[in-house]
Parts: structure tokens; sequence; C-alpha cells
């Protein structure tokens, strides 16, 4: 043996997309909890405190962790109320509560290159993020720094769950051969040219099963990162039929049905009964998909 040979004992760490795909297997589930801290909306008497965010989401983690794929913190709720201590410190307590559970950071970042950089050393390096969301809108250049970072992954927003998303993202594009609607379009990149480190995904809506299937032809290897279930009124089992295609393919987010389920002082145990209830109803509908 060459003893001057780097040797570690430590498990090398999984990819992002490796590690979304052992955690939906490990817990049988494709359901992402959405980490959206509304201190107005805490059970008493936490109610309007936005020191008790930590405090808040940690209950959430501890109470879901083995039925989830991922947790998804929303940056804004933490940094409206210059709460992003409380952010780093969350991520930290996941490692330890949810050991193996990747963390999506939902920031939605998009700028030129050398400003993407610090977005993606922001989200990677303080907040230590294993994937993150990314506005396409500037194009190539804003997205490749966030590439750069071995493993870590990035979901551009593709058919958003908004009604406003066609004012956009289905417009069809006149000159790019076969002229597709600019969300196909993004989805033939994530797919093919843009995806150099093949951990990019794609931010598709629940509230839009037939995008979904769209997406999922244009893009059968590309995890999908699907918002919209529960408070928002998207279609469940629609959108395990048209996007499912294996544990890791999807992570279907719900953010305030599951944090919400209980304005009392058992909101973690509501939360748990909630977040068990959408991940049966994912599971079952693939077994019938
Ligand atoms: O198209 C999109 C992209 C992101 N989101 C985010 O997901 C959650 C949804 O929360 P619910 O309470 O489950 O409606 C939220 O953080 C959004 O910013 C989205 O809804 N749609």
């Amino acid at each position: 043996m060459n003893d001057s040979s780097p040797r570690s004992d430590a498990p090398e760490a999984l990819s992002f997309t490796a590690q979304l795909r052992a955690a939906a297997q490990r817990n049988q589930s494709m359901l992402c909890v959405g980490l959206d801290p509304e201190p107005a909306r805490f059970p008493a008497p936490w109610q309007g405190d936005s020191a008790r965010i930590y405090d808040f989401c940690a209950a959430i983690v501890e109470a879901t962790a083995d039925l989830v794929c991922a947790f998804k913190p929303q940056i804004a709720y933490f940094a409206a109320h210059g709460a992003e201590a409380h952010l780093e410190r969350l991520i930290a307590h996941i490692r330890q509560a949810a050991p193996g559970v990747p963390v999506i950071l939902d920031a939605k970042r998009g700028d030129i290159g050398s400003t993407a950089e610090q977005y993606a050393r922001e989200a990677f390096e303080r907040y230590g993020a294993d994937a993150v969301t990314l506005s396409p809108f500037m194009g190539r250049d804003s997205v490749e720094p966030y590439l750069r970072y071995a493993g870590k992954g990035a979901f551009l927003l593709c058919r958003t769950s908004n009604p406003g998303g066609d004012d956009f993202q289905a417009q069809r594009l006149a000159d790019v051969p076969g002229q597709p609607r600019l969300y196909e379009h993004l989805a033939q990149l994530a797919q093919g040219p843009w995806n150099t480190n093949g951990e990019l995904g794609l931010v598709v809506g629940a509230t839009y099963p037939q995008e979904i299937a769209a997406v999922r032809r244009i893009a059968p290897d590309v995890p999908l990162l699907i918002p919209g279930v529960g408070a928002q009124g998207g279609d469940a089992q629609a959108t395990v039929r048209a996007g499912f295609t294996g544990w890791g393919s999807v992570a279907i987010n719900s953010s305030r049905a599951v944090l919400y389920a209980s304005a009392g002082a058992d909101f973690a145990a509501a939360a748990r009964a909630q977040a068990q209830r959408t991940r049966d109803e994912l599971a079952a509908a693939a077994q019938g998909a």
C-alpha cells in the first residue's frame, strides 16, 4: 500500500439525488415537508413570537422525520423576521433528528454569475443545504455556479403552482425548433445540456398534473419538486400518476397543511398525523399508478 495516498474512514457523502432516493425508499415516502414558519399561526403561548421560529420548526422536524423524503425550508419565512440564525440552527438540527434526509433550501435565486456564486455559497456553505431552488430566467450562466458544487442539487422553476405561471411559462418559443412552450424547453435543458453535474431537478406544481406529465415525458430522469398539495388544493393522486417513476423521482411538498394542522398545543402530533395521511395517500396512488 502507498502510505502517501489520502485515506479516510468516513463514508463517502451521497450526492443530493442519491440521498433523496435513499430517504424516499427508507421512509417509503414521496412527501417533502415544507418549513414555512409564520409566528402569527404558532400555538399559544408562542403565537406571534418570532423568537420561537426554531422551536416550532424543530418540533415539526422531530414529529415527521421518519415520514418524509426531504425537508424544504423557505428562506423568506426566516429572513422576514431576521431569523437566519434560526435557519442555520434548524438545518444543523435536521442532521441530528433526521439523518440522511436531504434539505432543499427554497430560495428561488437567480442573478448574474458573480452574484450567483455568493448565493450558492450562502445555500451550500453557510446553510449547508443539499439542494436549492433557482429561477432560470437569467439563463445558463446564472445557474452554473450552483452546478460547480459537487453532489449538490438545484431545482429550476419550470411550471410553477400559481395561476400566473401561465403568463410566461406557457408561452411558445418561436425561435426554438418545434416551438415548445417555455416550461417544455426548460425541461429539455434540465434533462440534457444544462445538467452538467447530474443533479438538476425541476419545480412543477401539483395544481397542473397535465403539465407534470408533459415535463416527465421530456425529462424522464430528473427529480421533480412538486409543491401545491394541501393548502393549494393540488390533486395528490393525479400528481403521483403524472410524475412518479420510482423512489426519489418526486418530492411532493406540503407546508401549511402539515405545519398548521392544529392551532393548539398538540400541533406537532397533528402535523405528524397529517404528514402520515399525506404520505400514505401518495404511496397508495403509486400502487394504483
Ligand atoms: O411553484 C411553486 C414553487 C414553490 N412553492 C413553495 O412551496 C410552498 C408551498 O406551501 P403550501 O403551504 O403547501 O401551499 C411554499 O413555500 C411556496 O413558496 C410553491 O408553492 N409553488
